[in-house]
C-alpha cells in the first residue's frame, strides 16, 4: 500500500483510496488456518460454470481441474456454435484433443462431467435458455469468466460488447445463483498498459462504462471508427482499453459477490502440464516463433533492456484455480497481478530458432531483435521486402499468382500490433501472488505450482517452439531430417544469389569504370592490410 494514499477500509476488506483505486490489504495478512481444505478438497463435490472454456486457457482449466480435482462435481461450460459446427459437435471435438490424454487415462469417462450450455456471450441473456438459467442458479458454486475477444484490431463496438457488456451481464447471472462462493474474472497485466507501475489494484476506468455504453449505441460504426483512438487515449488497442473496463465492472459486485481477477501477462505454452509446449494458437509469441521459424520474420523491434513478461498457460491455470479457493473460502475480494516472478529477457526468446526446424521455410531462421526504429525499417526493407519482391516476380514469371508481398505485409500489420508490448518494459506488484503461494500446503504447492522461479527459460522456449511445430502446425518430428536438407538447400541459394550479386554489380558498375575500379581496389586492399594486421596481432599475441 503506498503510504500517500489516504484510505478507508470498507467491510469486504477491500481499500478505498481517495485516487480512486481499491486494493487489498487483508489477503496478504490474511493466514489459512490448519484445518482449511486442500485445493482439490475443496472443489470436491462443486459445481463449476466455465466460459471461454473451448479457447486455449480454458481448455487447458478445464484439464487442469479435471485430472488434480478428481472429485469436482461438474463443470458447466457456456458454448456457442461455430463455423457450422454445433456446440456439441465442438465440445466432443474439443475432448478429443491431445491435450486430454492424460484426464482420458486416468478416467475414460471424464466427459460425463462435461455439461455444455449453450450461449453466445454477445447476446441478451447471453442467449442462455431459460431452462438452463434456473439449472445454473440452483448448482453453480465457482464461476470462472475466461471468455473474451483477444485481438488487438477488434472494433471497439464489439470488443465493448464481449469483453465488458457479457461480463456484466454474467454478473447478473452470477447473482441468481444460490450457492456461489467465487467469481473469478481473468483480466490481463496490460489492462493498465498506460502506467509503467502497476499495483494490485482496480484504477480508476478511463470512462464511466454505462454512459460509453450507452453513447455508443446510437453511434454507426463509422463513427465509432472515427472516434476509437480518441477514446483509447494512451492505450494501444481496443483489448486493453476494454479489459480495463471490464475490471470496474467486476469491482462494482465487491460488496455482493466474492470476487477474484486475476492478471497473467502474456500467456505461452505450457511448461509441464500435461505435458511441456502444448499450445494451439498464434496469438503473441507463438506467431512471432513460427514467423521466424519458417524464415519470414527477420526483424522485430523489442527492447533488449527490458523484459518480456512471458508465462507458462499451465501456471497461469494453477494460480487461477488456487484464487477460485482462495477467494471462496476467505470471502474476500481479490485483485492478482502477473506471474513473472522470474523473468525472460527479449534475447532469449529471439536465439531459439534452427535447432528444430519447420517444414518449408521461406528462408533460413534468423531473426534479430533491435530497439532501433531505423535499423529495423533498414531490415524490413533489405530482409522482408525485397526477397518478397524477388519470389513474387518469380511466381509472375512462372505464371503463378503472387503472394509473399501480401503475407508480409499481414505480417507487418501483426508484429506492428505487438511492437507495443515487445519495445516496453513495466513494473509489477505481486505481493498477493506470493502471499497466495505462501499459503498452500506443500502438496498443492506443487500439484498447482505456479512459482516461475523454477522455470529454465531457455529450455521452456525450446518446448515451445517444439510445440508450435507439433500442435499448432502439425509437423511431424520425424520430418525434421528433411526440414534440415531443405534449410541447406536455401543456404546454397543464398550463397549461388550471392555470388551472382558480386559478379552483377562488378560487370554493371565496377569494369566500367576507371574511378569505381580505382575505389574497388583501394577497399579491397583495405581490407586486406586489417586482415594482415589482425593476424599479425594474434601471432603476436600467442
Ligand atoms: C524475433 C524472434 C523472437 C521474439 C519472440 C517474442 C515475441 C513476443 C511478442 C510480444 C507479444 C506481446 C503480446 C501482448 C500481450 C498481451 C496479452 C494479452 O493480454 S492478450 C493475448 C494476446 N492477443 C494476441 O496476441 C492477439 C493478437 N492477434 C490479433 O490481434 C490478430 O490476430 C491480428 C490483428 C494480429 C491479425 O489479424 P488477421 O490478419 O485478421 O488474422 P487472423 O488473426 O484472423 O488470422 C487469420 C488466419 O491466419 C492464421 N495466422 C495468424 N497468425 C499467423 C502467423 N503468424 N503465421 C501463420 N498463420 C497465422 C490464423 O490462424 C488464421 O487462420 P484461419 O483460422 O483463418 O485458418
Ligand atoms: N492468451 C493470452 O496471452 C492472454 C489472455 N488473457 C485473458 O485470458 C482469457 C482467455 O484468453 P485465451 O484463452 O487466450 O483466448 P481465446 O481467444 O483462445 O479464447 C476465447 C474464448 O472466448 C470465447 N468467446 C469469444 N467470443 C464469444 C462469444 N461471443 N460467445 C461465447 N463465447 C465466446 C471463445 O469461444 P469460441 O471458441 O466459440 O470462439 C473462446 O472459448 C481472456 O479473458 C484474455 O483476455 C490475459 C492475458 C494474456
Amino acid at each position: 500500500m503506498s503510504t500517500e494514499l489516504s484510505e478507508s477500509q470498507d467491510l469486504n476488506g477491500l481499500e478505498q483510496a481517495t485516487d480512486g483505486t481499491s486494493r487489498l490489504t487483508d489477503i496478504c495478512s490474511g493466514t489459512v488456518g490448519n484445518s482449511m481444505a486442500s485445493i482439490a478438497e475443496y472443489y470436491a463435490g462443486k459445481s463449476v460454470l466455465i466460459t471461454g472454456a473451448t479457447g486455449f486457457m480454458g481448455k487447458v482449466l478445464v484439464e487442469k481441474l479435471l485430472r488434480s480435482c478428481p472429485e469436482v462435481k461438474a463443470l458447466y461450460i457456456l458454448v456457442r456454435p461455430k463455423a457450422g459446427q454445433s456446440m456439441q459437435q465442438r465440445v466432443s471435438d474439443m475432448m478429443k484433443c491431445k491435450l486430454f490424454d492424460r484426464v482420458r487415462e486416468d478416467n475414460p469417462d471424464f466427459y460425463q462431467k462435461i455439461i455444455p450450455i449453450s450461449s453466445e456471450l454477445t447476446q441478451p441473456g447471453l442467449a442462455i435458455s431459460p431452462e438452463d438459467v434456473e439449472k445454473l442458479s440452483a448448482c453453480i458454486n465457482i464461476v470462472f469468466h475466461c471468455a473474451a475477444t483477444i485481438r488487438f484490431d477488434e472494433p471497439l463496438k464489439h470488443a465493448l460488447q464481449l469483453n465488458v457488456i457479457a461480463t456484466q451481464q454474467l454478473l447478473s447471472l452470477a447473482h441468481q445463483m444460490h450457492h456461489l462462493e467465487a467469481f473469478i474474472h481473468i483480466s490481463t497485466a496490460y489492462a493498465n498498459c498506460n502506467r509503467k507501475h502497476i499495483d494490485e489494484v482496480i484504477y480508476p476506468p478511463p470512462v464511466e462504462p454505462k454512459k460509453l455504453i450507452e453513447s455508443l449505441e446510437w453511434m454507426d460504426d463509422g463513427i465509432v471508427r472515427d472516434i476509437t483512438p480518441r477514446l483509447i487515449s494512451d492505450r494501444p488497442n481496443t483489448y486493453t482499453y476494454t479489459k480495463a473496463l471490464a475490471e470496474y465492472v467486476v469491482q462494482q459486485e465487491q460488496h455482493r459477490l466474492n470476487i477474484g481477477i486475476i492478471r497473467p501477462s502474456i500467456v505461452g505454452a505450457s511448461w509441464q502440464e500435461p505435458f511441456p509446449g502444448w499450445i494451439d494458437n498464434f496469438n503473441g509469441p507463438s506467431g512471432v516463433f513460427i514467423a521466424a521459424g519458417k524464415g519470414i520474420l527477420r526483424t522485430m523491434r523489442a527492447n533488449n533492456d527490458a523484459v518480456a513478461d512471458l508465462i507458462p498457460v499451465d501456471v497461469v491455470i494453477n494460480l487461477t484455480l488456487a484464487a477460485g479457493w482462495y477467494t471462496a473460502v476467505h470471502r474476500l475480494v481479490n485483485g492478482k497481478t502477473p506471474g513473472s516472478l522470474s523473468r525472460c529477457e527479449w534475447l532469449i526468446l529471439g536465439r531459439e530458432g534452427g535447432r528444430n526446424p519447420l517444414e518449408q521455410a521461406f528462408r533460413r531462421p534468423n531473426a534479430n531483435i533491435t530497439s532501433n526504429y531505423l535499423i529495423n525499417q533498414y531490415w524490413i526493407l533489405v530482409s522482408h521486402k525485397f526477397p518478397a519482391l524477388i519470389y513474387d516476380l518469380i511466381l509472375r514469371l512462372t505464371g503463378q499468382k503472387p503472394q509473399m508481398m501480401r503475407i508480409f505485409n499481414r505480417l507487418h500489420k501483426a508484429i506492428g500490433l505487438l511492437e507495443y508490448f515487445s519495445s516496453q518494459d513495466w513494473e509489477w506488484n505481486s505481493e498477493n501472488m506470493s502471499m497466495l503461494m505462501s499459503q498452500l500446503t506443500p502438496e498443492d504447492r506443487k500439484t498447482f505450482n505456479f512459482d516461475v522461479r523454477q522455470l529454465n527459460w531457455p529450455e521452456y522456449i525450446e518446448n515451445y517452439c517444439i510445440g508450435t511445430k507439433k500442435y499448432v502446425l502439425n509437423e511431424d518430428m520425424s520430418d525434421i531430417p528433411a526440414a534440415r536438407q531443405h534449410l541447406r538447400k536455401l543456404r546454397n541459394i543464398r550463397y549461388t544469389f550471392n555470388t551472382l550479386l558480386v559478379v552483377f554489380i562488378w560487370r554493371v558498375f565496377i569494369a566500367r569504370s576507371q574511378m569505381a575500379r580505382n575505389i574497388w581496389y583501394f577497399v579491397v586492399s583495405l581490407c586486406f592490410k586489417f586482415l594482415s594486421y589482425f593476424r599479425a596481432s594474434s601471432t603476436l599475441t600467442n
